[in-house]
């Protein structure tokens, strides 16, 4: 078990998994060597020592805390990057192929930015906690699907790979995780991902706003739009901020989107 020889500090989230279950995981990835993996919030290394002893190309760590990070510099071969995920420059990140973590919790919004901004990434796998994971794996028909659901779903396709029990973690937590996998979407839908990027980005933009934005009425999906724009239930909403709109609204409106689609 690698060392944490000090109290844990709640502020950062810090939840280290059980190094055997961490190796399991890694495993289950299937890396090849010329991957270059992303292990984000690498705590004592659990993951990290799992990952470098796949061997890939290369290793990149994220973690804030000084304590960790004098635990992570005695792991071999390892580009290990002080800070918050969210201080790292995403221009630095671009060789990126793989993200495999444990991240904060709290940093999952930020964690799922910084993928869709990396172009040569193969896939995501994640520890969430069971909310998150309900929400991102949800359907649109689903009570649990919200901005979650979108912002993961217009992007990547999502499994969860195993359910991983609190008893897992130093210090326990409260209700299980779940090992998610999230693999970049070949041809996304634009209009999905337009919506989820007005939602992610502009929340306090009116559903009109959107529906006239020229992002969202390029061809060719110029009529699926128009279709939009027309239809009854949308034209209901359309005074309405996307940050204000029900979980219930927003599938809606995500059903009536994808109804459209060829
Ligand atoms: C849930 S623990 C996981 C640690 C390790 N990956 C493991 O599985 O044992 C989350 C880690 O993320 C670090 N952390 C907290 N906030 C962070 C942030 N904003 N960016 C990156 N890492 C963060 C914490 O210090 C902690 O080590």
């Amino acid at each position: 078990m690698p060392a944490h020889p000090y109290p844990l500090d709640p502020d950062l989230d810090q939840h280290l998994l059980d190094p055997g279950l961490a190796a399991d995981l890694v495993a289950g990835a299937e890396l090849t060597r010329d991957d270059v993996v992303l292990d984000i919030g690498a705590g004592t290394g659990a993951l990290t020592a799992a990952i470098l002893r796949q061997r890939p190309r290369a290793v990149i760590a994220v973690e804030p805390d000084p304590r960790c990070l004098a635990s992570l510099a005695n792991l071999p071969c390892l580009d290990l990057r002080a800070g918050r995920i969210q201080d790292i420059d995403p221009a630095s990140l671009t060789a990126v192929t793989m993200v495999i973590a444990n991240p904060p919790f709290s940093a999952l919004h930020h964690v799922i930015g910084l993928a869709r901004r990396l172009p040569r990434l193969r896939a995501v796998e994640l520890c969430v906690g069971r909310r998150w994971a309900e929400a991102a794996t949800a359907g649109p028909a689903d009570p649990h699907y919200s901005a979650i659901t979108l912002d993961v779903s217009a992007r990547f396709s999502i499994a969860v790979a195993r359910r991983v029990p609190g008893s897992a973690f130093t210090p326990p937590i409260a209700t299980p995780a779940a090992w998610l996998r999230l693999v970049p979407l070949a041809r996304p839908d634009p209009l999905l991902l337009s919506l989820a990027d007005a939602v992610r980005a502009r929340a306090g933009l009116r559903l009109k706003d959107w529906l006239r934005s020229p992002a969202a009425n390029r061809q060719p999906q110029r009529d699926r739009m128009l279709k939009l724009r027309a239809d009854p239930f949308v034209r209901g909403l359309q005074q309405r901020r996307l940050s204000a709109l029900t979980k219930a609204e927003l599938a809606r409106l995500v059903r009536h989107l994808q109804e459209g689609q060829c």
